[in-house]
């Protein structure tokens, strides 16, 4: 007979037996439901999550909410306490607004949420691709005065997201209710590093422009045409546009719509604000290290004009007012349009050069990188390279690439270090080689034929480029060229590692 206490043990046994299946076959379901909703996200509105104690975090998230509102956005507000968090895979957009409490903790409000991030982020079962459909954003609500608690519950949650698989589309933001700038820090921080010009433009400041400033490289506008990136201003008067790129930098919360639907601004009115608010922003680099006095200077009557910010710069329908304001201004003008508004491209005047957006090579590859919203989205592609020949001007093929986790390649590496095909001139990168697409006419037929094509087959050597000084006056707005044009015929550069 067994004794009493290997009785209790066997029982101790079992009890532990069942309370680890228990837990196991609960973490599995957990596990298993988290899964499935990885692998199945839904195009849910964007979130804007409020974590807060005594109402600042809130108030910053409501007035972000009304914002996009106002621009035709729809976000859902939402208070922590009434949100599931294991519906966070099935999110595609985030945004929190946190506050930091006592001991580096989060509001009792928060902490669930909190928690099962850091949970979640920490059990090697749950994997690091369960947030991977979802973009999101982390503003933190704090004070310097707690030292290396400063906002700490924002760090950890932006932390915890990118461990899961989130892709942080805006850096962290740190506010200090202390300092007397949150607000203003709140607000720059909701614009993505753009400023508002009236009810639909913008202007920002690009990093090429900084880094100029600084005595810098510039982007390749500086490298192919000899354009001072400090004397450049990038401004769009469309927030709008007609396609939700994969790689939108702006992550889909800036509007869409297949035709013009806002209220007007003057395109004056557009040049004179994106203009003030420039050079506005030059002038806070002053006493950045390596910024001159002529440089800044320089900086302060830019020459440039890259329309190519964000959103559809075509769809403004004074368009030609707004290029004609800047022309009379000596500043020269670069448009991208995204290839979906042909018609627009042949009513619009010449100017100094017009981009035409390659995105993809086929339909399908078209539809599922630009997500355009017209039905017709190929014919007005290929309509729209059809409409770049027509142009009596200087035009550009600008051939994007997106990098998916492999998915697509298109032409280039990534989507932000562009690749620009002027005519048969330009370079560009694929798989750490360097090509050219040289045959501008085949390009053309093939384009016309409406056949599929790959970027491949355009690839060649680079025999030349243009490159066009940028003197100071050096651009005429009679001829929209630069008086010292020149040519620069490098050695043929096909293959740099
Ligand atoms: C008792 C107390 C503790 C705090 N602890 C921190 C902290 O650890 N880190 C931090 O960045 N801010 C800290 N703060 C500052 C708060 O985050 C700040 O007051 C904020 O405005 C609160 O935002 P909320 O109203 O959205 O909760 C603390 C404030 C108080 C009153």
């Amino acid at each position: 007979m067994a004794s009493s206490s290997s009785i209790h043990a066997r029982l101790a046994l079992v009890a532990l037996l069942s309370a680890t299946t228990f837990y196991c076959i609960h973490k599995y379901r957990r596990l298993k439901r988290l899964k499935t909703l990885s692998l199945s996200p839904s195009t849910r509105r964007g979130k804007i999550f409020f974590i807060s104690e005594t109402g600042t975090s809130k108030s910053l998230a409501q007035r972000l909410h009304k914002l996009l509102e106002s621009n035709g956005i729809a976000f859902d507000l939402v208070d922590p306490t009434s949100y599931e968090p294991e519906d966070l895979p099935k999110e595609t957009l985030a945004i929190f607004v946190a506050s930091t409490w006592d001991g580096g903790k989060p509001p009792k409000d928060g902490e669930f949420l909190v928690d099962w991030l850091s949970e979640s982020a920490e059990d090697f079962r749950v994997g690091s691709l369960l947030l991977s459909g979802c973009r999101f954003g982390v503003f933190g609500v704090g004070s310097r005065a707690y030292g290396e608690e400063f906002n700490a519950v924002a760090k950890e949650m932006s932390r915890r997201m990118v461990g899961l698989g989130g892709a942080e589309m805006v850096p962290l933001g740190e506010g200090d209710v202390d300092d007397g700038e949150l607000d203003r820090m709140f607000q720059e921080w909701c614009d993505g590093g753009y400023k508002i010009i009236g009810s639909h433009s913008g202007v920002k400041i690009c990093r090429w422009t900084k880094s100029q400033l600084r005595g810098r490289g510039g982007c390749y506008k500086h490298s192919f045409y000899g354009i001072e990136s400090h004397r450049c201003m990038e401004t769009t008067p469309s927030l709008a546009c007609a396609n939700k790129c994969v790689f939108c930098w702006r992550h889909h919360t800036n509007p869409v719509g297949k035709s013009w639907q806002w209220k007007m601004d003057d395109p004056k009115e557009i040049v004179k604000g994106a203009l003030d608010l420039h050079t506005k922003m030059i002038k806070q680099m002053k006493g950045v290290p390596g910024v001159t006095p002529e440089k800044l200077q320089e900086g302060l009557t830019p020459r440039h004009c890259a329309l190519s910010l964000v959103g559809e710069p075509i769809m403004y329908p004074e368009i030609n007012a707004l290029v004609d304001e800047l022309h009379g201004k000596r500043i020269s003008t670069f448009l991208v349009t995204n290839a979906q508004f042909p018609e627009k491209i042949l009513m619009m005047k010449p100017i100094t050069q017009l981009y035409v957006s390659v995105d993809a090579a086929t339909k399908e590859s078209l539809k599922a990188i630009d997500r355009p919203l017209f039905a017709d989205f190929w014919e007005r592609f290929i309509d729209s390279l059809k409409a770049l020949q027509e142009k009596q001007q200087r035009t550009v093929y600008q051939a994007l690439s997106v990098k998916s986790n492999g998915e697509y390649e298109v032409a280039c590496e990534h989507a932000h270090s562009c690749c620009v095909l002027l005519g048969r001139t330009d370079k560009f990168k694929v798989d750490g080689k360097w090509f050219t697409w040289i045959d501008y006419e085949k390009f053309h037929d093939l384009v016309a034929s409406g056949e599929p094509f790959t970027s491949r087959d355009y690839m060649a050597e680079t025999p030349s480029w243009a490159v066009y000084g940028a003197e100071e006056g050096g651009f005429d707005p009679e001829q929209l060229r630069y008086k010292k044009e020149r040519h620069h015929h490098p050695k043929p550069q096909a293959v740099v590692a």
